[in-house]
């Protein structure tokens, strides 16, 4: 017995949690150094050099050593990220022995906004996944957001609570993993465990009949009369109700008080609430930070966690523990009250081998991320991320919120019948609830901003909480990334121009962040949020020394030079460096170079438009919209991306500046080397000083292969349309031919 006291106290003088400072730093702060005196070295050899007046390329050179400031500078922000990499473990058995019997409630949302972009199958793995944590089910309380105000998805919703009683205790009593239906059965499709193969077909087919009745519904595009009179959840949907104007709908469909609703197994379920909040046309939604508002709200009358899981509708649970391991964060004694959210990082369970689109976000995750945490201040990423709900309401961080997790109780005591639940979360989901509030300035996420998960997590942290990021070995959650070329495009000029936003409006890191949180972190923040702008020396890049090729004016210092030097090694080294870091996060070398096509072509086009959008946006104080990215596409596309044939598809405005950029510098090297061969005289002293730019545009040509396949020798409904063809190279021989100096 003694000894036993002994161990028990020793056992909780120990942290939940340990912070442990990455190996290398010192080696990798050696190099960038070495890269920077590089970089000094270029602005030096950059200023002295400057053509003369009257001298040919005098203003492209001045172009040239504006752009590369600006690589400089953004480099430079980058750096903070990989300046302080901290990694957190956290102990989940130390927890469990500590408080297993005052874990805290959790609320978990999920957010959907459209039937057909976001099938309710998606939609309801993500449901069953989430509701089958290793977790006390009564203390579990999920939660979704249909923006699409759909009555096919409140089907699929219902038709998920019932096959929830046959999920959850499978999943429990044989360690399901992942608990999402959909991706479990089709990583094991064919079951050798004896035990529970009789179990396992029958959780199977119960599962197909229900995915079956879904589609067919889905098919049929309404609720039948038989299906409509079996809840009266459906009443809600009469004729009036669209997906932009309709009441308030709160449907309590499991009730986690109500010691009789259990599974088959005779356990308590989790609480399941249905929330399409009030929309209205002449109110504005605000998005996704509105719906996710609407929760909170929501969720403060029915379960009032203290903890809130926040998903979007495609990542499920891959990771049966993650609760318990962020509650490690959350409960330690010392750190924990300090800690506002804590965030994973987004993974994805589509993802091709050498990651044809670079969705994978590898080295983000397991570089750039974790060096933020290295200043407390996490990012927060919208998705799979663990909030207090304290922090995320608005409240400020005081030393006295030490362990207030237990508040909930509060609610266990609740004698409000579900009927009087729903009425009173309806009027908090009502349009007009949050009109001139504090809602979506101070309190939730914020409104107005296509990123309004970047922006809430900056906000948290200045007002002193601190964030954490983790990222276990097992992904705790898993979604679907963008597989073709133009939804991930949509993808990122949504960001590009969400980011680029926050840095022009008052939150700029460097002015609201001052004094508040780290230079670091002010610096990471913008190594995000100047995306959009990077567009610009990225563009200069990729068409002006190939044009200077082709008119035989050098940019760069000529290849026996010293002055060459440094130019060469920040090349190098800088490249030969983020190889291994791809290669190090589990990247293959293919994957670094679809990356480096990646980042041509977002920066090139996804990144400039939002450059021009946010430009315009800022004069005329408009909104924008939030595109959703659809989660769904043909077989025919979805081959091809296993493949890893990209996918062009239609004439956008995207696919032309690919197609024109990619012929400018073919054009520009094939016309380069044609007039050096009729010239009779070849002057050797430019020829070898043009060397780098051949170099440049030599490897612009190559990491563009695929862009000429799909220009020429591609005949699938992928490739570049024929119209684009055209475009691209009558611009780019324009282009060409106009003079320069
Ligand atoms: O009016 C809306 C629009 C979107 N959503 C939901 O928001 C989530 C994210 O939308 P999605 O189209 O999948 O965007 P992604 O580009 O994949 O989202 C990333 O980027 C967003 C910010 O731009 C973050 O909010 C997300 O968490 C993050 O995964 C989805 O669950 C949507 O259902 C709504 O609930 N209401
Ligand atoms: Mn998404």
């Amino acid at each position: 017995m003694g000894s036993q006291g002994g161990r028990d106290e020793e056992e909780e003088a120990l942290p939940l949690f340990q912070r442990q400072q990455a190996k290398g730093r010192v080696a990798y702060r050696v190099f960038a150094s070495t890269i920077f005196v590089g970089i000094c070295l270029i602005w030096i050899h950059r200023f002295l050099y400057i053509p003369m007046v009257g001298e040919d390329g005098r203003w492209v050179w001045v172009g040239m050593f504006m752009a590369e400031l600006c690589f400089s500078f953004f480099w430079v922000c980058t750096q903070s990220l990989r300046w302080n990499l901290t990694l957190l473990y956290p102990f989940k058995h130390s927890l469990s022995l500590r408080y297993e019997d005052k874990l805290p409630g959790i609320d978990i949302f999920v957010c959907t906004a459209d039937p057909i972009i976001e099938p309710p199958t998606l939609v309801i793995n993500t449901i069953l996944s989430a509701m089958s944590y290793n977790y006390p089910s009564e203390k579990l309380a999920v939660y979704l957001s249909d923006d699409g105000g759909s009555d096919l998805t409140f089907y699929a919703f219902l038709e998920a609570s019932h096959f929830a009683k046959y999920w959850i205790p499978f999943c429990k009593k044989n360690d399901i993993e992942p608990m999402s239906p959909e991706a479990y059965f089709a990583h094991n499709s064919n079951v050798q465990d004896i035990t529970y193969a009789q179990e396992w077909s029958v959780v199977k087919n119960l599962y197909e009949e229900m995915k079956e009745r879904i589609e067919s519904t889905m098919e049929r595009g309404n609720i039948s009369k038989e299906i409509r009179v079996k809840h009266k959840g459906f009443s809600e949907w009469n004729c009036n109700v669209t997906k932009k104007d309709h009441q308030s709908i709160v449907q309590i469909v499991l009730d986690g008080r109500d010691e009789t609703a259990v599974d088959n197994n005779g356990y308590r379920l989790p609480t399941l609430v249905y929330v399409a909040r009030e929309k209205r046309p002449q109110y504005p939604h605000h998005f996704k930070a509105g719906a996710m508002n609407a929760l909170i709200r929501v969720a403060s009358e029915i379960s009032n966690g203290p903890i809130i899981l926040n998903l979007d509708c495609d990542m499920y649970v891959n990771d049966s523990d993650a609760i318990r391991e962020a509650l490690c964060f959350f409960m330690d004694e010392e750190k924990g009250h300090e800690i506002a959210y804590v965030q994973h990082p987004q993974n994805f369970n589509n993802i091709t081998k050498n990651d044809l689109y670079a969705n994978s976000f590898n080295v983000f995750n397991k570089v750039e991320l974790v060096g933020m945490c290295g200043y407390d201040s996490a990012f927060y990423l919208g998705t799979g991320c663990f909030h207090r709900r304290e922090s995320l309401c608005g409240k400020n961080y005081s030393e006295d919120n030490k362990l207030r997790l237990d508040i909930k109780d509060a609610k266990k005591n609740d004698k409000r019948t579900v009927n009087e639940l729903e009425e009173a979360s309806k009027i908090v989901a009502s349009c007009s609830y949050d009109k001139d509030t504090q809602w979506g300035k101070e309190m939730g996420l914020v409104y107005g901003c296509p990123v309004e998960d970047n922006i809430t997590g900056l906000k948290i942290q200045c007002r002193g909480w601190k964030s954490v990021y983790y990222c276990p070995n097992k992904e705790a959650f898993l979604g679907v990334a963008p597989n073709t070329l133009e939804v991930a495009l949509i993808q990122h000029r949504r960001w590009a121009e969400g980011f680029f936003q926050i840095f022009l409006s008052k939150y700029c890191p460097f002015i609201y962040g001052h004094g508040k949180i780290k230079l670091g972190a002010q610096m990471g923040y913008c190594a995000n949020l100047l995306w959009a702008p990077m567009s610009l020396p990225t563009l200069y890049y990729v068409i002006i020394p190939p044009l200077c090729l082709l008119h035989g004016i050098p940019l760069f210092p000529q290849a026996s030079s010293q002055w060459f030097l440094p130019y060469a090694y920040v090349f190098i080294s800088k490249n030969a460096y983020s190889i291994v870091e791809t290669w190090v996060c589990g990247g293959t070398i293919k994957a670094w170079w679809n990356s480096q096509r990646m980042w041509v072509i977002r920066r090139t086009t996804a990144y400039f438009l939002a450059f021009i959008d946010t430009t315009i946006k800022q004069l005329r104080l408009s909104q924008t919209a939030f595109a959703i990215t659809p989660k769904v596409v043909t077989d025919d596309v979805l081959k091809r991306y296993e493949k890893e044939v990209m996918e062009f598809g239609s004439s956008t405005t995207e696919v032309t500046i690919i197609a024109t950029l990619a012929m400018l510098n073919l054009l520009s090297f094939v016309g380069a080397i044609m007039k050096r061969i009729i010239a009779s005289e070849i002057d050797f002293n430019t020829t070898e000083m043009l060397i780098p730019q051949v170099i440049l545009c030599v490897l612009v040509i190559m990491v563009n292969l695929p862009v000429y396949q799909a220009l020429f020798s591609r005949n699938d409904e992928g490739r570049i349309p024929q119209g684009v063809m055209f475009k691209s190279i009558v611009l780019a021989s324009l282009t060409c031919m106009v003079p320069i100096n």
